[in-house]
């Protein structure tokens, strides 16, 4: 494999929380594509994203595009990996603009584009309203809404068809194969199978024994 395609490199990666291992991955590399994240209840799929997205501290190392490290640039390796997280959380008072605009600001980004994925989501309708008057399937609409932003080379989707409504999981499939074709690379876990007819699947990386293998 030609390491100038590389989207991700992950070197020599240890994740412990307290003394417990959770994650010991020697080596893992993926070229751009579709990748479905799998493994049983607890078996480190969202630490793995975690440390994917930079967001926990990790032994070892990873590589996005052959050139920028967790180590060495941490700020350039950040702002190329979005994180939808399972279950978002954000700070109550804030609203879902106040979250988009900070957001759009520091990421970057089309901002035309992302208006276009809110009013598709139905974000529109609650977005000046502040979080905590979210449901849990608005919430989610929010964060999926911010992991499209900025100019991502990878976005990690923990959990996403879970909660959100048929249309926008329609749109969401729509989002995926468009920023797929652009070249953005993910990663998707969920328990419930990605639809074939709507996602066609470059690889399964499978989390168990604290390892990933990708088939
Ligand atoms: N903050 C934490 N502190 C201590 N242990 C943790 C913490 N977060 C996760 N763990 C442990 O790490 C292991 C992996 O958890 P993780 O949430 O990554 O699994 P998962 O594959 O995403 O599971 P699920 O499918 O249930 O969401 C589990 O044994 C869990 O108990």
């Amino acid at each position: 494999m030609n390491i100038t395609e590389t989207v991700i490199a992950l070197h020599a990666v240890k994740k412990s929380y307290q003394d417990t291992p959770v994650l010991d991955i020697a080596s893992l590399t993926l070229i751009p594509g579709i990748y479905w994240l799998q493994g049983e209840n607890g078996a480190g799929k969202t630490t793995c994203m975690k440390v994917m997205a930079g967001l926990i501290p990790f032994k070892g190392e990873i590589v996005l595009k052959g050139n920028v490290s967790s180590r060495q640039h941490p700020v350039a390796f950040r702002r190329l990996i979005n994180y939808a997280e399972a279950e978002p959380l954000y700070p109550s008072f804030l609203t879902g603009r106040d979250l988009l605009e900070l957001y759009l600001n520091t990421k970057g980004g089309d901002r035309q584009q992302i208006a276009e994925i809110s009013t598709k989501l139905g974000i529109d309708t609650f977005v000046n309203n502040p979080v905590s008057s979210y449901s849990s399937g608005m919430l989610k609409k929010l964060s999926l809404l911010l992991a499209f932003t900025g100019n991502p080379v990878l976005i990690l989707l923990d959990e996403p068809l879970i909660t959100i409504d048929v249309q926008a999981l329609r749109t969401l499939y729509d989002l995926i194969r468009s920023y797929s074709a652009k070249g953005v690379t993910f990663c998707i876990t969920s328990h419930q199978p990605l639809d074939p007819a709507e996602l066609t699947v470059t690889g399964t990386l499978k989390v168990a024994h604290k390892n990933i293998t990708l088939n």
